[in-house]
């Protein structure tokens, strides 16, 4: 008899790869990351098809970076539309637990189980259609939700792999090695390793200075037989570009249909013209090169 196909099941047989995106610890910058990883696959080619969707539940902050704060989840019969970040409406899409408060500063304050339900819902009813990627922002630590995301997924898709973002500093390492050691656990295969704030992008010349400590996240790849798929600097041009989406964004009721905003459209143009985007390109290159099966380049760094 042919085993029943699970809702779960049945969504995810149409993305090709699904990258969790995990810290140690908290504030490092895993959430622009994912961001950054979206918009940089986005652009990799195109044709390339990526989703992004939020767990970090009780902090959700994608809908923010990318301009969408405000709008509204739509129920069609397929199931919950995401919501597009960009004019084709097919090729950048975005699912997060903010689309689905009344007002942006109400909390989620949910136990577990509800946690569980709630991501069960995301991968069994967002109707993502064909996607290359799907990229998933997790909250920091090694949570309720990493374990529902597993619980979910990892019986139906077979590409299923996670990237630990760290900063330099001792403790963020400490915390990204507890990171490693859960998806050991686990068996979640690790694409690498990303050390953000490394060093600092001067906003007058450009030039990438060494103003804390750097090269962390590099020695612990290399001692932990991880590829190292490079750093990125604190880039104030990235956080202006962030945090003026949040400010430029209207809001939208949630039963509105979902409107295009100029302002998202041009987060994409002017993302790609950021120190940070142009440093990220040989990260994605090296990622896309690691799902691929090819490999990458052990532990050289990408910083310029
Ligand atoms: N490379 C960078 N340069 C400058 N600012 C950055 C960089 N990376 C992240 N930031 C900023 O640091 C702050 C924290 O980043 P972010 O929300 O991505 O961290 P996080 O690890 O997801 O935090 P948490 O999950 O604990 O909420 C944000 O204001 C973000 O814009
Ligand atoms: S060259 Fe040095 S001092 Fe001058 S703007 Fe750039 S980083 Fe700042």
């Amino acid at each position: 008899m042919a085993a029943i196909e699970t809702p779960v099941a049945k969504r995810l047989k149409t993305i090709k790869h699904v990258i969790i995106v995990c810290s140690g610890k908290g504030g490092v910058g895993k959430s622009s990351v994912s961001v950054q990883l979206a918009l940089s696959l986005y652009a990799s080619s195109p044709i390339a098809r990526v989703g992004i969707l939020d767990v970090d539940l009780t902090g959700p902050s994608i809908p923010r970076m990318l301009g969408l704060d405000g709008r509204g989840v739509l129920q069609s019969s397929e199931g919950w539309v995401p919501v597009y970040a960009d004019g084709s409406e097919t090729r950048l899409g975005c699912m997060s637990v903010g689309f689905l408060l009344k007002r942006r500063e109400d909390s989620v304050v949910w136990r577990g189980p509800k946690k569980n339900a709630m991501i069960r819902q995301f991968l069994s009813d967002v109707r993502w259609g064909e996607l290359d990627y799907l990229v998933i922002d997790t909250p920091p630590g090694t949570s309720d939700e990493h374990l529902s995301l597993l619980e979910h997924m990892a019986p139906v898709h077979s590409r299923l792999s996670a990237v630990i973002v760290t900063t330099p500093q001792a403790v963020a390492l400490m915390d990204a090695m507890k990171c490693l050691s859960f998806t050991r656990t686990v068996n979640l295969p690790v694409l690498g390793l990303i050390e953000n704030m490394s060093g600092y992008v001067c906003p007058c010349c450009g030039e990438v200075s060494n103003v804390f400590s750097t090269g962390g996240g590099q020695e612990m790849a290399r001692q932990e037989g991880l590829t190292f798929l490079g750093s990125l600097p604190v880039d104030t041009e990235l956080v202006t570009l962030l945090d003026a989406a949040e400010a430029a964004m209207p809001e939208q009721a949630a039963d509105e249909p979902p409107r295009r905003t100029e302002r998202t459209f041009r987060l994409i143009d002017q993302y790609q013209q950021t120190s940070s985007s142009k440093l990220f390109k040989p990260i994605v290159e090296r990622l896309i090169n690691a799902l691929a099966g090819g490999g990458v380049g052990g532990d050289e760094t990408v910083q310029a």
